[in-house]
């Protein structure tokens, strides 16, 4: 299937010089939730804004739904959403005006009901005649949703969706964001809680300095990546590892009561080299009272993937 974005080359250099995307690579797969992690400063904001025609870039080409963007913009635009991270509006606005008056800014008809059935989807129906200021900030976040998704968007971009809000509400949109996929909406995220990837998106896209790192199935990048951690706590301490164990990656504890694993590649292999040093252990005689086993979470997976591109590029 054709893919609804391809970012190629994309360079945007701001007027003081800095380099905030670095020939970014990218292409995004219709229908999918696409989980863009970087840490501060690392580009993603950047790349939503050039993607939504509000950051001017220096080269490169953006396509979406097949068409240039540099091109056609219009039309193009008009199916993209955006919930950027801050609102940005006229704070003494009406929830539901300012919900509704967003279809119009991309030509389309008022519908009443569509606005409705938004509205209520996000909990706002009873807010719609509050002004925005009196929302909580949550309830602010909700709104900026809903005008995203007003003009019906194929293509969402959530800026950092649930920064700043409680985990109860963070659930909530995450079962909100699941729900557009369900309609067939491609989303693209960003965010700093790595535990939102793991939980929502089907691939992942690390970024850093305006470079991307890796894209890949989240699974995929898991399975690559992952690692398997082990402490082996020893009933009594050892001067030093038998040879039997040259062939695992373990290191014991100066004070020699604990042996540490750290190995596998997320696809089982750990766990197994942990029985299998747990029953070489055995037959050497060592005996050992406790094994804690840890499996990388994506995590793990980017705090390495960002520290190793850091070593590099410094
Ligand atoms: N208008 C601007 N003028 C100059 N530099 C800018 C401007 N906007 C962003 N930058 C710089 O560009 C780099 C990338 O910023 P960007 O906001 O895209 O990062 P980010 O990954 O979204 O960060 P965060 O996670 O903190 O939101 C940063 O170093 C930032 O300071």
């Amino acid at each position: 299937m054709e893919p609804i974005l391809e970012i190629d080359g994309l360079t945007k250099i701001y007027a003081g010089g800095l380099k905030a995307l670095d020939d970014v690579q990218l292409t995004i797969k219709r229908g999918e939730i696409f989980a863009l992690l970087g840490p501060n400063g690392a580009g993603k904001t950047t790349l939503i804004g050039a993607v939504c025609g509000l950051v001017r870039t220096n080269g490169g080409t953006i396509k979406a739904f097949g068409q240039d963007l540099t091109k056609n913009w219009r039309s193009a635009r008009a199916k993209i959403g955006l919930v950027p991270q801050e609102l940005a509006t006229d704070m003494f606005e009406e929830v539901g005006r300012f919900v509704a008056y967003s279809r119009g800014l991309f030509g389309l008809p008022s519908d009443p009901a569509r606005i409705e059935e938004i509205l209520r989807s996000l909990s706002l129906w009873d807010k719609r005649k509050e002004q925005i200021r009196a929302l909580s900030g949550g309830m602010k976040r909700r709104v900026l949703i809903a005008k995203a998704l007003a003009h019906e968007p194929d293509l969402l971009f959530l800026d950092e969706p649930t920064a700043g809000v409680d985990v109860e509400l963070r659930r909530d949109m995450w079962k909100l964001i699941g729900a557009m996929r369900e309609r067939g909406v491609t989303i693209i995220l960003t965010t700093h809680y790595i535990e939102e990837a793991e939980e929502m998106a089907d691939r992942v896209g690390v970024i850093r300095q305006g470079k991307i790192l890796m894209v890949d199935d989240k699974a995929a990048m898991m399975a690559r990546l992952g690692r398997t951690e082990a402490v082996i706590s020893l009933v009594r301490p050892i001067a030093e590892l038998p040879s039997s164990f040259a062939d695992y990656p373990i290191t014991l504890s100066d004070d020699g009561t604990e042996l540490c694993y750290r190995g596998g590649d997320g696809s089982g292999k750990g766990k197994a080299d942990v029985a299998a040093i747990t029953k070489a252990l055995t037959l050497a005689g060592i005996d050992y009272d406790g094994i804690d086993v840890h499996e990388s979470s994506l995590e793990d997976i980017f705090v390495d993937l960002v520290e190793h591109s850091e070593g590099e590029t410094a």
